[in-house]
């Protein structure tokens, strides 16, 4: 226990995750006292050690913090200022911990009362929450707010009691709306489930398989993903509307108040009251999906019981049974079919290309690829043909036009189209095909998951087709995918459930576009907000994916906006022919159909929020705050006491790794003593080196300064050259750093991916970028670079607009995301934050490291690097993990 941390702390009022609250205090070294009147609650709370307590005046008595858990405003004159209340009790320069999401009104009032009644004027606000995403996964997160001073006061506590923390100084209330802004996300995706279920049903494709296929896709939610199962089994009463209405009906009262328009949450909210209308009062038995049946006339609960297969199944099988593909065509090469078209290339197939803008042509020229003039030039002698333009009109025009596919592909080869069209334009292109008597065949294999998934082979694919249509493309449709799903029912049925992605997919990047307005109305930091709401029950794919544009107001089309004047306008023409009613997906489209009318459609799709914003004025963009130096660094919680520096050497004495450290400029070297540094790396010299057996030597790369092709070859060579002298010396183990530089410029991941090239896959990467006395710091996953006495988020520095390394996130998670093009997501990145560090020491660090999974290509970014002793700490808990 950390001696520092003495001091008292009271609860007043305790539901179960207080009880967490309470656990992680008494952990810390904290006494903790409360008062609460439910049994079950007080029993486990004295079982952790905690001593109870008549009143929450006795609550309040002699506490250093005070935690008051009030559900509803009505609350706080009693347990606050009654005659028994929390007030009577409390120390005068107590902080008051508010637990609770009452509306920000309700909260100013309060600290107003207390500022203008009593002293006593310490309050911050509180919501507490799990952590819904894999990266918190359960774990404790608090979103709190107030004024600074209060916050310096609450800090050390709210440190104490979770695993994440999210600060807003400023004004009180910041935690509430957070909720309001995370509710409504949820509420708009509750209904968007619900529908794309239905459509789903209505299209004759298997709940469990849609649920299945778009939980890998890009129409993914946290929503979707966790209460469509308990839709599909029946196990989500309708009691669960009442809340929601309730809920959200509050979120559209405050934005009327502020005449704000939240068309997704209001269509949302009268979907549920309609479905609340249907449960007579007493039935106690009525399911979600029963009062969905009832909504939409659709059998949800039969089509989720009916047989089903498994299309991953299918996959695997035709996979086994593929004919060999040699030449393919592809036409097509805009934003998804430049990365897949190249893809393939680099997986060997022989490519030729075409598309109807010249300059793309040569781009895939120099890639690789064979150039055609036609759709007629690109089909000739080839096995497989992909289409991959934007549209209907254009895949019929490739096909059927002048010069079309057609009339050159050689008889018996196999067209894919992969463009997101109607499941009724496919299924008759497949019958024109059948007439015409080339036997040529057909894959309907729309994709999922956007341009950088594409250029990885990453997709998501939902294939049909007869079984001999999709033998002969199996090996094409492997190579382009990460997840391959056949569905049956022949062409069409792959783009039924691409259709249903598309309605989720679609309303997605619409709810973040007005959560995100919302917020920024709500006067909330736009770029905390997207944080806090991606490791909570309102995040989707979509949100992380696109709300990052909105951020930066960056609209360069990675998807452009009329695709979902396109996409949605096949929902809402499939809605009205299969006589099921899609209320938000139709909202959804006219928010896109007004972003194209203003002009935008070419831009993102991500510039949907623009229409928010020229409606309301508001603006999304956000940039990282700068932070005052010395408030930040006295808020965190208190240094480990010990500096583990003799541990250090003592693992070090018994670890027979030899250190080879690759530094790519010279300032590296400068920094260290009585370390050898080798200017060139000839096998000879390095044995020679090997043979003293150092702890350590340095290798000065100088590669900083060359191309990213020429680092990368160097480093393979050096790492070639050490293999080699280290398998010539007896007993020689050795481990590479790459040292680079603390402002984040360098060949990142060019040099990291030369080295795992040659010597194999690493357990995982770690990034560290210390360097104390240049001033960089690294809090909450962001980098930041001292400018006197502020911290200057690295991204908006003159370092990040390098020409050679530029980049633009500050968050390192983000940056390697940014760095890897795509291929590690930041969700997949772990980092060793300063809570971990100064509050569980190198034990702590160490259990992380330890349960990390054990996946090549997972980077750990060290966050918590702000004194030479933490670095030792941390560096002592990595020598042990390496052991
Ligand atoms: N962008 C995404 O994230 C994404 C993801 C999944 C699916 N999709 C779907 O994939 C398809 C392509 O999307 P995109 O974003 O690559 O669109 P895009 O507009 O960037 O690319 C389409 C390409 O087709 C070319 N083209 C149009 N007419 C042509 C013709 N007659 N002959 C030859 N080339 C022609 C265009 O010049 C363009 O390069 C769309 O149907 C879209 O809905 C897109
Ligand atoms: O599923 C996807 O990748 C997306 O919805 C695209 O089709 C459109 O951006």
């Amino acid at each position: 226990m950390a001696s520092d941390h003495q001091g008292v702390v009271g609860f007043v009022n305790l539901d179960y995750i207080s009880l967490d609250l309470a656990a992680s205090l008494l952990r810390s070294g904290y006494a903790v006292q409360a008062f609460e009147i439910y049994d079950p609650l007080i029993t486990e709370f004295l079982k952790l050690g905690g001593i109870r307590c008549a009143s929450p005046m006795e609550a309040g008595r002699g506490v250093a913090a005070l935690i008051v858990l009030i559900s509803h405003a009505d609350q706080i004159n009693d347990v606050i200022f009654g005659n028994e209340g929390a007030l009577k009790g409390l120390p005068k320069d107590a902080i008051i911990i508010l637990h609770s999401t009452i509306l920000p009104s309700y909260v100013q009032n309060l600290e107003k009362r207390l500022t203008d009644d009593c002293e006593t004027a310490y309050l911050v606000d509180a919501y507490v929450s799990r952590g819904m995403s894999e990266l918190l996964d359960g774990k404790v997160m608090i979103t709190s707010s107030g004024r600074s001073d209060a916050i310096a006061r609450a800090r050390p506590f709210l440190s104490a009691m979770c695993e994440k923390l999210y600060v807003f100084e400023g004004k009180v209330g910041a935690g509430s709306k957070i909720k309001m802004v995370n509710e409504l996300l949820e509420g708009i995706h509750l209904v968007a489930s619900l529908e794309a279920i239905s459509l789903g049903v209505k299209v004759g494709i298997h709940p469990w398989i849609i649920y299945n296929i778009i939980s890998n896709a890009a129409g993914n939610s946290w929503v979707f993903k966790n209460h469509v199962p308990n839709l599909l089994q029946g196990n989500t009463k309708h009691h669960f509307l009442s809340t929601f209405v309730q809920k959200l009906g509050t979120i559209l009262d405050v934005a009327k108040s502020l005449t704000f328009p939240l068309p997704l949450l209001a269509i949302a909210h009268q979907q549920l009251i309609l479905g609340s209308s249907h449960v007579s009062g007493d039935d106690d038995t009525a399911t979600l999906a029963k009062v969905w049946e009832k909504v939409l006339g659709v059998g949800i609960t039969d089509a989720a019981n009916a047989e089903m297969y498994n299309p991953e199944q299918l996959a695997n099988q035709i996979a086994c049974k593929s004919s060999t593909v040699n030449r393919i065509g592809f036409i097509g090469l805009g934003a998804m079919g430049f990365g897949m078209a190249t893809h393939l290339l680099r997986s060997n197939f022989c490519v030729l290309g075409y598309d109807a803008y010249k300059p793309t042509l040569t781009r895939f020229f120099e890639a690789g690829g064979l150039v055609c003039n036609s759709p007629a030039e690109a089909s000739k002698d080839v096995d497989v043909l992909i289409i991959m333009v934007t549209n209907e009109a254009q895949a019929e025009s490739v096909i059927y036009g002048d010069l079309g596919a057609v009339s050159a592909l050689p008889s018996g080869a196999s067209i894919i189209l992969s463009s997101t069209v109607s499941p009724g334009f496919v299924s008759q292109l497949e019958q024109r095909l059948i007439n015409d008597s080339k036997n040529l065949k057909l894959v309907d294999a729309p994709v999922s998951g956007g341009v950088k998934r594409a250029a990885m082979g990453t997709l998501t694919i939902m294939a049909s087709g007869t079984d001999e249509a999709l033998k002969s493309t199996g090996l094409v449709l492997a190579a382009l995918s990460e997840k391959l799903y056949i569905i049956r029912g022949g062409c069409g049925a792959g783009s039924g459930v691409k259709m249903v992605n598309q309605l989720l997919a679609g309303v997605h990047i619409a709810s973040g576009a007005e959560a995100m307005a919302f917020g920024a109305r709500l006067g909330i930091s736009t770029r905390m907000l997207f944080d806090v709401i991606t490791n909570s029950g309102g995040t989707s794919w979509m949100f992380e994916n696109r709300v990052p544009h909105m951020l930066d107001g960056d609209y360069t089309p990675y998807s452009a906006l009329d695709i979902f004047v396109k996409d949605l306008g096949i929902v809402s023409r499939e809605c009205s022919s299969h006589k099921v009613p899609l209320h938000i997906a139709t909202v959804a489209h006219q928010l896109f159909l007004s972003g194209s009318a203003a002009g935008w459609g070419r831009q993102d799709d991500s510039g949907v929020v623009k229409v928010y914003e020229t409606l309301t004025g508001v603006i999304v963009e956000g940039k990282l705050p700068v932070l005052k130096k010395e408030v930040v660094l006295k808020s965190l919680p208190s240094e480990w006491p010990l500096d583990p520096i003799d541990d250090i050497q003592r693992l070090n004495q018994n670890n027979s790794k030899i250190l080879v450290v690759l530094d790519d400029d010279p300032t590296g070297t400068q920094t260290v003593h009585d370390i050898e540094v080798l200017t060139e790396w000839t096998i000879e010299s390095l044995i020679a080196q090997f043979r003293k057996i150092p702890k350590c030597f340095f290798i000065l790369t100088n590669s900083r300064s060359l191309s990213s092709e020429k680092a990368s070859a160097l480093i393979k060579d050096i790492c070639r050259n050490l293999h080699t002298a280290a398998t010539s010396v007896e007993d020689i183990d050795y481990t590479v750093v790459l040292r680079g530089d603390s402002t984040l410029r360098g060949h990142f991941p060019e040099e990291a991916d030369a080295a795992v090239s040659v010597l194999g896959e690493m357990d995982a990467w770690i990034i560290c970028p210390f360097f104390l006395q240049g001033g960089r710091y690294t809090i909450d996953d962001v980098h930041y670079v001292a400018d006197s006495d502020k911290l200057v988020p690295a991204g908006d520095t003159e370092f990040a607009k390098d020409a050679a390394f530029g980049y633009k996130a500050s968050n390192l998670r983000e940056w390697v995301e940014e760095k890897t093009g795509g291929r590690i997501p930041a969700s997949k990145v772990t980092s060793i934050s300063i809570q971990l560090l100064r509050k569980g020491g190198p034990d702590a660090v160490f259990e992380r490291l330890c349960n990390l999974p054990k996946v090549h290509n997972i980077v750990n970014t060290s966050t918590c690097t702000h004194t030479t002793a933490e670095i030792h700490t941390y560096t002592n808990t990595l020598v042990a993990w390496l052991k």
